[in-house]
């Protein structure tokens, strides 16, 4: 098998023949398809690029040459033929290999990423720093059509343009982002509109020019000639050649051999060069062709039939919530607005957007751009809701700050996939939400524990008088019956669960169902420990959770996000300046990134589960004396 040749040996692409290579792009894909049907993960992209990444290896000497992967979804054939053949089964699972390049997992991994749009910009600087050091590499980023939607891919290409250094990048022009690709940046690359609109002047052209008399032959050959430089002029070629690139293509993406040759030719250029290559997403396996968007990123599925392996009947998703929820507060109110950074499925706004087509908006991969347009609605008069998940509203930080906050506007940033999410691992974990928006003046912020209280929390954020966030996690809801009247929060006031006199669990978000658990359990132990539900990092419910440190004197905070700077920091903060001194035992992230597993291997992992819980605290009793030496507690998890 010409896969596992290479696995041993990776540059033995090179004495493949094109036929051999050809057979080599349909065992990629089996593999490909074949682990996962099994593990889930990126498939539509991953086989859009079959034939693309196996001419890369051929043509480039990696791993001396840099591959730049944007977004890192489509590298799954990069990884096959870079070595990890073997572990390719253990993908995205609990220490196995990771689902996008990882400079520690492999030196073939030029760049870390699961964030778009960065490949450029990071291609440049390793152009820069070969040029500094006088290297000889040659450096190829690779770009999807959706990625190259965002502000900082442009800021990347006005800068390589500038700066002039030889590199490539490959536009993977599929037509797609995660759906169909929105705004004018699609419309200018659209394979119809180029091509009809190339036709149509043609077509004119030709007319025009036979009519004449004398010379409208000559002229007529003379344009066949031009026809490339018109083609060139007329494409987005247009748009890349003002930003200093030379660019090449349209060029098939599936035609090994054309493309070969042309990257081939491509990497000898001088400057920096944009390679056009179109493909198809979901190419060679039909489900994934026929719905790419499905395709995307997918649980395990029948290879057979394309069905998905899902648990249909369960309770719904946090997210089928919230859209649902949201909806139902749109029609009562025509200020409400969706905003959207290309995911309008991720979010769960699809059914937003057929109901309100005029109140929804898809702003492409453009979280910065969102969050500032959202704050422009909002000054005018819209009650807008930015559906992002928690990891990329990182991007926009001081959008939210100085766009919305700073200004008191009220927008709502509904943050679906807040905490850990499982296999997309640590660029995708929304662990550190609570700690960057809890310290922005104006901003609410709170973690719901379930879904009655996520509705509660987006009733009440359209009708806060600033602005409100709101974090919610990855994966199935608890299944409660939905009350038919939703009343708004109190903001700033948590909730009791459950009374006890050993301690209490200070909870928010999934960690209050871990610690009502937890304290069930040591109840059968003997041990009486409360239960509060915080509901809110900020503003705080400072009288409760004062009232609680006076009656227990010992604190256990539970959230699903860093213990730096997160809600048992806020704890603490609180009890510092009132000078009042329970024990206090946190637990949360630590302070390291965590790798990806299932959601439930990774709370085990931290110490935030259940079963942890129990076992520190009882750890924490049996220590009884020897632990009051220290009044603080850092729960690290392993
Ligand atoms: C900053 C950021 N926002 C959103 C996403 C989610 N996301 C991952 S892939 C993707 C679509 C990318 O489209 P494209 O670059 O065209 O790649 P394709 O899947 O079509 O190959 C999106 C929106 C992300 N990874 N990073
Ligand atoms: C690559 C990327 O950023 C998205 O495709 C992401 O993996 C989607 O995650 P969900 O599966 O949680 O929607
Ligand atoms: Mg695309």
């Amino acid at each position: 098998m010409n896969l596992e040749k290479i696995n041993n040996y990776p540059p033995a692409i090179k004495d493949l023949s094109l036929t051999e290579l050809k057979d080599l792009a349909e065992e990629l894909r089996e593999r490909i398809v074949a682990t996962t049907s099994v593990n889930g993960g990126h498939l539509a992209s991953s086989l859009g690029v079959v034939e693309l990444t196996i001419a890369l290896h051929r043509v480039l000497d990696t791993p001396t040459d840099k591959i730049v992967w944007d977004v890192g979804h489509q590298a799954y054939a990069h990884k096959l033929l870079t070595g990890r053949l073997d572990r390719f089964s253990t993908l995205r699972r609990l220490d196995g290999i990771s689902g996008f390049p990882k400079r520690s997992e492999s030196p073939y991994d030029a760049f870390g990423v699961g964030h778009s749009s960065t490949s450029i910009s990071a291609a440049l600087g390793m152009a820069a720093a070969r040029d500094a050091r006088g290297g000889r590499e040659k450096v190829v980023a690779i770009i999807g059509d959706g990625s190259l939607t965002s502000g900082l891919a442009f800021e990347g290409l006005n800068q390589a343009g500038d700066l002039k250094k030889d590199m490539v990048v490959i536009l993977n022009d599929n037509e797609m982002s995660i759906s169909p690709n929105v705004g004018a940046l699609a419309s200018f690359l659209s394979r119809k509109m180029t091509s009809d609109l190339f036709v149509r002047m043609k077509k004119d052209a030709k007319s025009i020019l036979s009519g004449m008399p004398h010379f409208g032959k000559d002229l007529l050959n003379l344009a066949r000639r031009a026809e490339d430089s018109l083609k060139g002029f007329f494409t987005p070629g247009m748009l890349f050649e003002a930003f200093g690139f030379d660019y090449v293509g349209p060029v098939d993406g599936h035609q090994l051999e054309d493309l070969m040759e042309t990257l081939e030719n491509v990497s000898r250029l001088k400057g920096p060069v944009l390679l056009h290559v179109l493909t198809k997403k979901g190419k060679g396996y039909a489900p994934a062709e026929e719905n790419p968007a499905l395709f995307h990123g997918i649980g395990p599925f029948d290879r057979q039939t394309g069905q998905v392996k899902s648990s249909a009947g369960g309770p719904p998703s946090y997210t089928e919530v919230f859209g649902a929820s949201l909806i139902a507060l749109a029609e009562a109110d025509p200020r409400v607005v969706a905003i959207t950074a290309a995911m309008p499925e991720g979010t769960g706004l699809i059914e937003f957007s057929k109901r309100f087509p005029e109140r929804f908006f898809d702003v492409g991969i453009a979280e910065q751009h969102a969050v500032t347009f959202a704050a422009g609605l909002a000054a005018n008069g819209l009650r807008p809701t930015v559906a992002l998940y928690s990891t990329f509203l990182q991007r926009a930080y001081d959008n939210v700050l100085h766009d919305v906050c700073l200004q008191n506007l009220p927008v709502t940033f509904a943050l679906d996939r807040g905490g850990l999410v499982g296999a997309d691992g640590p660029t995708h974990h929304g662990v550190f939400d609570l700690s960057f928006l809890r310290h922005i003046p104006n901003l609410a912020v709170m973690a719901p524990r379930d879904e009655i209280e996520l509705r509660r929390a987006i009733r009440t954020s359209l009708v806060a008088e600033g602005p409100f966030a709101y974090r919610y996690p990855r994966g199935a809801a608890l299944g409660l019956p939905i009350p038919e009247v939703i009343e708004p929060l109190e903001i700033g006031r948590g909730e009791k669960l459950r009374e006890g006199t050993d301690g209490t669990f200070l909870a928010l978000g999934v960690g209050v169902a871990a610690a009502l658990e937890a304290a069930e359990r040591l109840q059968e132990e003997g041990l009486s420990l409360a239960v509060v539900d915080a509901r809110f990092v900020k503003p705080l419910d400072s009288e409760l959770i004062l009232a609680e440190a006076r009656a227990t004197g010992l604190l256990l905070t539970v959230e699903e996000n860093a213990l730096q700077g997160g809600f048992g920091s806020a704890v603490l903060e609180l009890l510092a300046d009132q000078g009042a001194s329970p024990r206090v035992l946190r637990f949360g992230v630590p302070d390291r990134f965590v790798e990806q597993g299932t959601q439930d291997e990774l709370r085990q992992r931290i110490g935030i589960d259940a079963a942890s819980l129990v076992a520190q605290v009882r750890e924490h009793f049996a220590q009884g004396a020897s632990a009051q030496n220290s009044r603080i507690t850092l729960a690290t998890g392993v």
